[in-house]
């Protein structure tokens, strides 16, 4: 094997590494916000909050650029992942007013 194709695995066990921690940490933000979600709609709070977002998102920006990530790619990361939480929210909404 090259020194080339070493490393290559060596950084992709790192990379499949990383990417498994993403998903368990996404899971947990989805397993709160469910519950979230759920509190929404036993009390009849509207499932987005305009002003908490702006505030994450002024947070996550500066902390993008603390770490050296692009902020832009931070912010489009949380919209993604907000407006999913969002639809989740609605469906909630409308099953406990079923
Ligand atoms: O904090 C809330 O009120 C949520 O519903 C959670 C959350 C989020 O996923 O961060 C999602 C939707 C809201 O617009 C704001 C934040």
């Amino acid at each position: 094997m090259t020194d080339a194709t070493t490393e290559l695995q060596r950084l992709r066990a790192s990379i499949d590494n990383i990417d498994a921690a993403l998903v368990f940490m996404l899971a947990e933000r989805f397993r709160c916000t469910k519950q979230v979600g759920e509190l929404k709609a036993a009390h009849g709070m509207p499932a987005s909050d305009p002003g908490r977002e702006e505030r994450q998102i002024a947070r996550l920006r500066r902390l993008a650029e603390e770490a050296d990530l692009d902020p832009e790619f931070a912010q489009k990361w949380f919209g993604f992942v907000v407006a999913e939480v969002i639809r989740h929210h609605r469906i909630a909404a409308e099953d406990a007013s079923d």
